[in-house]
C-alpha cells in the first residue's frame, strides 16, 4: 500500500537530510505508529506519501502508484486515497458539523443523494449523532477530531494518516479517539500514525516504526514506544 525504497529528502539550504535511506513496506490494512524524537522526519514522511514535497533520491509507491512518475494534474486523485487528520482538527469554523463532512464529497463532486446518505451514516460510526448541527466552538477537543476523523474517512480512503491526531487531547478522549481509528482500520483501511503519545502507542501494541535524525532505526511489529532494555 506504501513502499519507500531508498528514500532521502534534504530541504533546499538544509546541511542534514530530514529522511537519510529510508526502506519500507506498509500493507494493506496494517496500522503503524510513526514514532521519534521533534524533528527526526515523521512528518517529513507523511508528506511525502501525499506527494506534498518529493523525495530528492529513492522511489515512494502510494496505493499502487509510482508517485514519481504521477503526473500532477492526478496527484488529487491519489489525495483521496489519503485521508488526513491533524493535531489541530483543521475544521472549518463557521460550518456545523454536518457542512464540514459533506463539503468534503461537495468538493469532489460527489452527487447530493450521495452526501444526504453518507454524512449521517459516517458521523453515527464517529458518535456524533444527534450533533450534526453544532458548530466547531461548541464542540469539545475530542469531539472536533471526531469531526475531523468523519471527514477524513466520509470518502472511505485506502489510507489514513494522523499525525499526532491525540496531541491535543487528554487521555480519556485519546482513548476513544484510537478506539475510532482501531475500529475504522478494521473496516481494511490502512492508517499511519505519527504520535509522541507513549501511553497510546504502549496500549495498542501495533508496529511501530521509529525514526532518528531521518534515519530508520527500528521497526517492529507490536512494538511499543521506546525501545524495551
Ligand atoms: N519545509 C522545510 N524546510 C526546511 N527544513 C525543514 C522543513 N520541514 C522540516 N524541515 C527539517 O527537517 C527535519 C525533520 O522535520 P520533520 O518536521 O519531518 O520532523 P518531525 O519528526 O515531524 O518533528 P515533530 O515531531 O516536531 O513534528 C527537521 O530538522 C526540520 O527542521
Amino acid at each position: 500500500m506504501i513502499r519507500f525504497d531508498n528514500v532521502s529528502k534534504t530541504y533546499p539550504k538544509q546541511p542534514r537530510p530530514a529522511l537519510h535511506d529510508v526502506s519500507l513496506e506498509v500493507e494493506k490494512g496494517e496500522f503503524v505508529f510513526l514514532v521519534g524524537s521533534s524533528g527526526s522526519g515523521k512528518s517529513t514522511f507523511l508528506r511525502l506519501v501525499l506527494k506534498e514535497e518529493r523525495p530528492s533520491l529513492g522511489n515512494i509507491f502510494v496505493a499502487g502508484k509510482d508517485l514519481g512518475r504521477l503526473s500532477n494534474w492526478k496527484v488529487p486523485a491519489l489525495r483521496r486515497q489519503v485521508g488526513t487528520v491533524f493535531q489541530d482538527f483543521r475544521l472549518l469554523p463557521n460550518k456545523t458539523v454536518y457542512q464540514n463532512v459533506a463539503f468534503a464529497l461537495e468538493v469532489i463532486g460527489k452527487p447530493r443523494g450521495t452526501i444526504r446518505k453518507v454524512v449521517p451514516e459516517v458521523l453515527d460510526l464517529v458518535g456524533l449523532g444527534g450533533k450534526e448541527e453544532r458548530m466547531p466552538g461548541e464542540l469539545s477537543g475530542g469531539e472536533q477530531q471526531r469531526v475531523a476523523i468523519a471527514r477524513a474517512f466520509v470518502n472511505r480512503p485506502m489510507i489514513l494518516i494522523a499525525d499526532e491526531p491525540t496531541g491535543n487531547l487528554d487521555p480519556q478522549n485519546s482513548v476513544g479517539i484510537m478506539k475510532l481509528l482501531d475500529r475504522i482500520n478494521r473496516t481494511g483501511t490502512t492508517i499511519l500514525m505519527a504520535t509522541h503519545d507513549q501511553a497510546i502507542v504502549d496500549q495498542m501494541r501495533k508496529r511501530v516504526i521509529e525514526l532518528e535524525q531521518g534515519r530508520l532505526v527500528r521497526d517492529q511489529s507490536r512494538g511499543v514506544y521506546g525501545y524495551q532494555h
